[in-house]
């Protein structure tokens, strides 16, 4: 349907999704990276997302404006439909998905790639607080719902070691190589 490829990172939190879709849009500047929608407050320490109220996340799907959407960790989450255009243009997309979302990403979209991001759990654990975004509490919450199923036809990244690591399997596995290092 659409000339382009799209690709979708999962993972558990803490993985290094984000972390690795700026690497790779770093080393691949034609590479599109999809900016995602969620109830999240603005500023917060991780991606540049666009952060909107309850009521406006329901007022843009209403008017069809998203291309897929879920809800995790009490939040909610969308990509624009804005994404199609890319792809018809024949660009590479890649956006941060949902493991429990893949099928009704893979609905919409049956061509897409999937990454899947690993790492040990103790990893996990150690990035997350790290990072310093959420508390405590919501950080053993997102711990639990880790999981280790290789989605269908996924392909597996190692995050375990360092970023130019996992980015290479990454390069790898989209069949590209880095336009600038
Ligand atoms: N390979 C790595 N080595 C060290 N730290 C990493 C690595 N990958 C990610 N991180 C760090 O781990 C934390 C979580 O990464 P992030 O990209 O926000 O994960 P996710 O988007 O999957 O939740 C961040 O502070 C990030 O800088
Ligand atoms: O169905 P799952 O695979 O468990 O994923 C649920 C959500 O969790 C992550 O969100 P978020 O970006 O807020 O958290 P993260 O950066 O800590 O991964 C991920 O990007 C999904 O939106």
């Amino acid at each position: 349907m659409s000339a382009g490829q799209l690709v979708v990172v999962v993972g558990p939190s803490g993985v290094g999704k984000d972390t690795l879709i700026a690497a790779l849009a770093d080393a691949c500047p034609d590479v599109v990276v999809a900016r995602r929608v969620i109830t999240r407050a603005a500023g917060a320490v991780g991606e540049d997302h666009d952060a909107v109220s309850e009521a406006l996340f329901d007022a843009r799907l209403a008017l069809g404006q998203y291309a897929v959407h879920w809800a995790a960790h009490g939040l909610r989450y969308a990509i624009p439909a804005s994404i199609d255009t890319e792809l018809l243009a024949g660009r590479m997309v890649v956006f941060n998905g949902s493991r429990r979302a893949l099928p009704a990403i893979r609905a919409r979209y049956p061509e897409a790639q999937i990454l899947m991001i690993t790492a040990a759990p103790e990893v996990l654990a150690a990035r997350l607080r790290a990072r310093g975004r959420e508390s405590a509490r919501e950080i053993a919450a997102r711990l639990k719902r880790v999981g280790t199923d290789l989605p269908d036809g996924a392909v597996l990244i190692r995050n375990d070691g360092t970023v130019d690591a996992a980015l290479e399997q990454m390069l790898r596995a989209l069949n590209l190589s880095a336009q600038s290092a």
